[in-house]
């Protein structure tokens, strides 16, 4: 019988939306505090193609580290296995931007997800690309079917005016031999990958190839299928930060949350789903679209378990 995704969406959202909306919108990016915490909206997308939308679904919001999952993929394209010489796969058990970690683990990163990881692998874009901005956001573009995509530099300013963690980060990434570029530059190209904006039914279609095996939904190959596995077992075990435990034992499907209060997750053969509140809960990750993801996959049964 098939699944009729706009009624239980729609239902869903009912029931989220009448809740209590709890956490507070990330202010330690100022840009970012200026977003309305009310926003709500969910696409899913099935590799069919169908679309099933519900709320503020159409309104383009600060992906943040949503864009991790994209400069992973071209890096780990570029490079194949050996990009595992600069990073690790395991989830750290550590707030997003921890320094701590990084000091006992030499300087290797624990995956591409936290910001230490998301920033070598921009330094390994920064170094393989030929124009780095201009080639990264072509990629994005290409992968998500959006030619008007582009970096928000009041964003990222936002970001780089306040970025002194992210700057110590890389700092302390580039004492032990990790970082082969400029560290400036490096973080300028990361805050800019940062303030790439989508809305819920772009970042939904964008995500479709990793549930599709690699491949957009033309047939075209983004990665093979082997990367694809893999990529979506990143997401599954560090895509929600010191929460991946948590978010796998509610929702049970592989994602990636970023502080703008979006995430996108992903069942394998069957569907991309990409939510946005900018409310987070205290480990940085969208209070209701957490929620929202559990009652869905609970529903419907549809996880990977
Ligand atoms: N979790 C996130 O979305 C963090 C991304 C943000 N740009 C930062 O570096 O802090």
């Amino acid at each position: 019988m098939q699944t009729n995704y706009q009624e239980i969406l729609n239902h869903i959202y009912d029931i989220v939306k009448a809740g209590d909306n709890l956490g507070y919108v990330a202010s330690y990016i100022p840009e970012l505090a200026t977003v309305d915490p009310e926003k709500f909206g969910v696409t899913l997308t099935t590799i069919d193609e169908q679309v099933y939308s519900v709320g503020d679904y159409q309104e383009r919001f600060s992906i943040q580290s949503i864009a991790k999952v994209l400069s992973l993929s071209l890096a780990y394209k570029l490079l194949g296995v050996h990009l595992w010489d600069r990073l690790g796969v395991e989830p750290s058990g550590n707030p997003f931007n921890s320094l701590v970690q990084l000091e006992y683990d030499l300087g290797i990163p624990r995956n591409p997800f936290i910001n230490a990881g998301a920033i070598v692998i921009c330094d390994v874009l920064y170094t393989e690309l030929e124009h780095p901005y201009e080639d990264l956001l072509a990629y994005i573009r290409h992968v998500s079917d959006c030619p008007n995509l582009t970096y928000n530099s009041i964003i990222a300013n936002s970001e780089k005016s306040v970025g002194y963690r992210n700057i110590a980060v890389t700092n302390f990434l580039k004492s032990f031999g990790n970082i082969e570029n400029e560290a400036e530059e490096v973080l300028e190209f990361y805050f800019h990958l940062c303030s790439i904006q989508m809305s819920c039914e772009e970042l939904s279609r964008t995500f479709l190839f990793l549930a599709n095996h690699g491949q957009k939904i033309n047939g075209e190959e983004i990665l093979n299928i082997g990367q694809a596995k893999r990529i979506n077992a990143i997401m599954q075990t560090c895509g929600f930060y010191d929460e991946a435990g948590d978010f796998a034992y509610k929702v049970g499907l592989p994602g990636k949350s970023g502080v703008g209060g979006g995430i996108a997750a992903v069942l394998p053969g069957a569907y991309s789903i990409a939510l946005w509140s900018p409310r987070l809960n205290e480990k940085g990750n969208s209070y209701r679209g957490v929620k929202f993801l559990e009652f869905f996959t609970t529903k419907t049964g549809h996880s990977i378990f």
